[in-house]
């Protein structure tokens, strides 16, 4: 028998102290005991605004102004198939009080991960949390100096997360550039993934960004948590072991056809949500996408949009 498909909606209230509000689920219903964003079930007849408006009315006692769409997470549980859209909530009126006897707590953002919650709010803690652009590097050409200035361009662009892809050069100029990189990011305070190395990462202290290959050779996370650790992933078993490796996020594609690629149909977004599903994972897509990409890809679930060209400012 086909699940059933829900449609929740959610709002991510903040206080003057920027602190997020969490709600506790309570007793007799599915994830009892976890923590959540207020919200619920939207009925047929109604907009997304208006039953989260009318949900947090009924759960909160507030008149609420519902502001931007943050992300759209669609979720497979044992029972049905969520989709849970997450809006900014502008302002409201009233203060916000349990009125289904359920316990409320105001959480600075980036401890909203200590909080257990169920598996779909995984990729929206990531998309309050974490960069929603992940810049791959192209090869350079013969000029690694000029290479190294096309880096320096991305990162005054506001490119948070980046990962070092050389393949194919000589092992000591890989070992140079990474440690170039690895340099600026720290000095720039941006994350740093090396693909594949995960030798070269630990000496550099730098991340991992594990291959498809790797991910079926490993049986637990090679770095520790305080780098982060992502991995490329094409299919389901792909991103099954991403989360069981406990991977930070994963990047999955290709979604369109791309000039690296040629002849390779993409996933396109209904297939990039298919997949999405089935894991609780943060996931940027990737392949042939561009910053006019990021609310489509927010509306299927990514966390953002990987990409090598369109997020590199000036050619190799
Ligand atoms: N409000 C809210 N619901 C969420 C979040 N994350 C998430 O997976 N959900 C799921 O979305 C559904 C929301 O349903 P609900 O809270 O309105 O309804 P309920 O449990 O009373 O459902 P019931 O009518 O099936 O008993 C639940 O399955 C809940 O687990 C979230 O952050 N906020």
């Amino acid at each position: 028998m086909s699940k059933r498909h829900v449609d929740v909606v959610a709002g991510v209230l903040r206080d003057a102290r920027g602190r997020v509000l969490l709600t506790r689920r309570t007793e007799g219903r599915d994830f009892a005991g976890r923590w959540e964003f207020p919200g619920g079930k939207r009925k047929a007849s109604e907009s997304p605004d208006e039953a989260l408006v009318r949900e947090l009315r009924e759960e909160l006692g507030i008149e609420a102004r519902v502001g931007a769409h943050v992300i759209t997470v669609p979720q497979e549980y044992p029972d049905k198939r969520l989709r849970l859209e997450v809006r900014e909530i502008d302002d409201w009126d009233g203060a916000p009080r349990g009125r289904e006897q359920q316990a409320l707590v105001w959480v600075p953002p980036e401890k909203l991960d200590r909080y257990t919650m169920p598996p779909a709010d995984v990729p929206v803690v990531a998309a309050l949390g974490q960069p929603p652009l992940y810049l791959v590097t192209p090869l350079p050409g013969e000029d690694d100096g000029r290479w190294l200035a096309g880096l320096d361009a991305a990162l005054k662009t506001g490119i948070e997360r980046v990962q070092v892809r050389v393949p194919g050069l000589a092992p000591e100029r890989i070992r140079a550039l990474a440690s170039a990189v690895a340099r600026r990011c720290r000095k720039a305070g941006v994350e740093c993934l090396l693909n594949g190395d995960i030798a070269l990462a630990r000496l550099l202290g730098t991340g991992v960004h594990l291959t498809a290959a790797q991910l079926g050779e490993l049986d637990e996370r090679p770095l520790p948590g305080s780098v982060p650790v992502g991995a490329s992933c094409h299919d389901l078993a792909e991103l099954r072991q991403a989360e069981a490796l406990g991977c930070d996020f994963a990047v999955l594609g290709t979604v369109r056809e791309t000039p690296s690629h040629p002849g390779v149909a993409g996933i396109g977004w209904a297939g990039f949500a298919q997949l999405r599903e089935q894991v609780s994972l943060p996931i940027y897509a990737i392949g042939g996408l561009g910053l006019d990409d990021l609310d489509e890809a927010r509306r299927h679930g990514a966390q953002g949009i990987a990409a090598i060209r369109s997020l590199w400012p000036m050619t190799a």
